[in-house]
């Protein structure tokens, strides 16, 4: 089925249910949901409302039991492994509540990572990093390793890593919450000035009141369902 070109992903009526002997969770019980274009949009709800699951499920990472999903334009077909992979690399990055970053790599080496999967030579990989970095304020720290980084530094690279690739969508699973408030309100401007200035929509999920204030969208889970 074709969605409109404005519409980044679009999901609907998404199930997960996770089975363990004879219990069984359902974490996503019909969920509906669509993502714009340029959104900077915000998912929150209590712990174990579905908030990680949805985000994965999005993030193309897990399939759902049910239900259909749609990225720029294509319906995704979760038993095409390949097309799965390619779709995720190339219209989709991913930001991690603990940053996620390889811990022997420097800063510009782990932010040319998902460009390594691409044909782009290296000296053009180089030059897409370097100039994320840049823009996410660490020109000078390119060659450093994640612990010789602060919390807030690592996490603009996670950053800058997400849209190296030029994705559609960054999904950021609680991006803002290993960091203090004053590193969080820097990252979620960088975030918001980056949405701004790329046009690259943006889903995060989190608890935190003044991560849901700056969010242009909010949807709001309850025990694996989007209230209205
Ligand atoms: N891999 C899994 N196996 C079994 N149950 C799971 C799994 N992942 C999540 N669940 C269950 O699904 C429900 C939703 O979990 P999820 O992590 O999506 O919630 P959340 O809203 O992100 O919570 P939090 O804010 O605490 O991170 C919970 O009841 C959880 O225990």
């Amino acid at each position: 089925m074709a969605v409109e070109s404005s519409i980044a992903l679009r999901a609907s009526n998404l199930h997960k249910l996770y089975a363990f002997g004879e219990t069984s969770v359902a974490a996503l019980r019909g969920v509906d949901i669509t993502i714009e274009q340029g959104d900077f949009a915000a998912l929150c709800g209590p712990s174990g409302s579905g908030k990680s699951t949805l985000l994965n499920l999005l993030g193309l990472l897990e399939p759902p039991n049910q239900g259909e999903i749609w990225l720029d334009g294509q319906t995704v077909d979760h038993g095409a492994t390949e097309a799965l992979d390619q779709l995720r690399r190339n219209r989709l990055g991913f930001v991690f509540q603990s940053f996620n970053l390889v811990p022997v790599l420097s800063a510009i080496e782990n932010v040319e990572l998902p460009l390594l999967m691409t044909s782009m030579s290296s000296s053009e990989r180089r030059k897409r990093a370097e100039s994320l970095l840049d823009a996410v304020g660490l020109a000078d720290r390119m060659s450093h390793r994640p612990k010789q980084l602060s919390g807030g530094q690592q996490q603009r690279v996670a950053v800058a890593r997400a849209l190296v690739n030029a994705p559609l969508l960054v999904l950021a699973d609680e991006p803002t919450a290993s960091l203090d408030s004053q590193t969080a309100a820097q990252l979620l401007d960088l975030m918001q000035s980056l949405n701004r200035q790329l046009g690259t929509a943006f889903l995060f999920s989190t608890h935190d009141a003044r991560v849901v204030e700056r969010a242009q969208k909010l949807f709001t889970l309850s025990d694996g369902r989007i209230l209205a």
